[in-house]
Formats: structure tokens, sequence, C-alpha cells
């Protein structure tokens, strides 16, 4: 089945306001592939205004995470009705990030896809292993606890939007990454996972994969059967090297 390919950067807690607007400025002038879709997570302090700004360039703003409840006594928290209130229809969610630092469980993961689907925002699943886990041989183990808890309780028409990203813990900011072969075959077992819950929708959910990702090593990826794109934290700051990102 056809997949549009998807690359994402997500910036984390990097850039200022007007290092985002000036990022914005820069890459409306260069010339993106349309064969792509481009989508950039950022704090969400700049959703606002660069959501304003990139209407009709065809690159998506998504926020980088959110809670769950609609509103209350949670101080420092969103929520998935303000990120829609704002034309925010997309968010990241269990970035390991969020998980390692912020103690983000499964079951948490689970409440925040949920409250999101009800308001029609996009999550992006993020998913994969510590290097220990790795070194233990339990990659596999590791990321079909995590697809399974994300997904119960959610139907097939639920999920059918819902793109997850690969993303060994090791891999990422650390200029280490699996080899292309590695990344799709933990990826193909993610597909068959889904399968195992969903039956077909695993033939058109996409799955990215994300560690160290850089304009010199996308081909290798992007050549993989089961991998549809990239989730970029570093490369993804720069106009220069998220355009060649986009650009493979
Ligand atoms: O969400 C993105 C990832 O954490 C990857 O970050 P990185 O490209 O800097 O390794």
């Amino acid at each position: 089945m056809e997949r549009r390919p998807i690359i994402a950067g997500n910036w984390k807690m990097n850039l200022t306001n007007s290092e985002s607007i000036k990022f914005l400025d820069q890459i409306f002038q260069m010339s993106l592939s349309d064969n792509v879709e481009k989508i950039i997570y950022a704090p969400s302090l700049f959703l606002k205004d660069m959501i304003e700004k990139v209407t009709t360039s065809g690159i998506i703003v998504g926020a980088e995470n959110c809670y769950y409840e609609d509103k209350g006594a949670y101080t420092g928290e969103i929520s998935p009705l303000m990120l829609k209130d704002i034309d925010c229809l997309d968010c990241l969610i269990g970035h390991s990030e969020r998980r390692e630092i912020f103690k983000e469980d499964d079951r948490l993961i689970n409440k925040k896809i949920k409250a999101l689907i009800k308001h029609g925002i996009r999550p992006l699943l993020c998913v994969g292993e510590s290097s220990s886990e790795k070194d233990a041989g339990l990659t596999k183990d590791k990321v079909k606890v995590q697809i399974e808890s994300a997904f119960e309780g959610l139907s097939r028409d639920d999920l059918k939007d819902i793109i997850i990203a690969y993303e060994p813990i090791w891999a990422i900011g650390t200029g280490i990454t699996p080899t292309s072969s590695e990344a799709e075959e933990t990826i193909k077992y993610i597909r068959d996972v889904i399968r195992g819950i969903h039956g077909d929708l695993a033939d058109s959910i996409r799955i990215l994969y994300g560690g160290s990702v850089k304009p010199d090593n996308i081909e290798s990826f992007m050549a993989e059967e089961n991998i549809d794109g990239a989730l970029v934290g570093g490369a993804s700051l720069n106009p220069t090297s998220y355009s060649a990102l986009v650009n493979y």
C-alpha cells in the first residue's frame, strides 16, 4: 500500500520564539518536495504564531506534548481543547524524554491518545527501547508492550490517522544509529503487532524512524520498505538541513 512519507521535526526545548519565526521565514524561501508531508512539533508557547504563519506553505505545526484533561487544576499543562482552539491538530505523545525525565508511563500515554483522538487531534506516538533493553535482546518485547498499551480501548477507526515513530533511545542525539535494516526489522515487527490488534490497519499506518537522522543518512532509511519517514531532533533546527531531509 502507498503511504505518503513524513519528515517530522521535533524542536524540543531549543529555539526561541524569534528563532522559530526566522526559521519559517527562511524555509518559505526554499523549495520543498510536495511528495512529503512536513510536520514541525514546536514548543507550545510558539504554536499560535507559527500556525498563523504557515498558512498555505504545506508545513504542519504540531505540539510536543499535552495533558489528557480538557481543563482544571493542572498547573503548567496544556490541554487538547486548548490545542484545538488554536487549530493545532497534531501532537507528539510518549517521546522517550517525556517517559524518562517526566516519568510518563504507558497508562498515562494511553489516556493522552484517547483525549487527542476525542478532539480530532492526530497523535504521533513514540516507542523505543533503551540501550540496556537492546543489549538484553528486549527490543521487540518493549515496543510490543508500548504499542498494545497505547492502543488499549481504541477502535480501528479511532486509530486510522495515528502516526508511530520508532526511536531507539540510545540513538537519540548520539550520532549512533541502528543500520537501516535493523530499523526496518523493528518497524516491520511493529507493523505486525498492529496487524495482530487491528488487521489491515497495519498496512496504512505510517511508521517513522527517529534517532540521529541527518541529511547524509536519511536516504538509507527511506529506502526500506516499512519505514515511512523520519522524526528528527537536532537536524530539524536548521532550515538548510530540514529542507535537505524533506528533499532526500
Ligand atoms: O524526536 C526526535 C528524536 O528524539 C531524535 O532526535 P535527534 O534527531 O536529535 O537524534
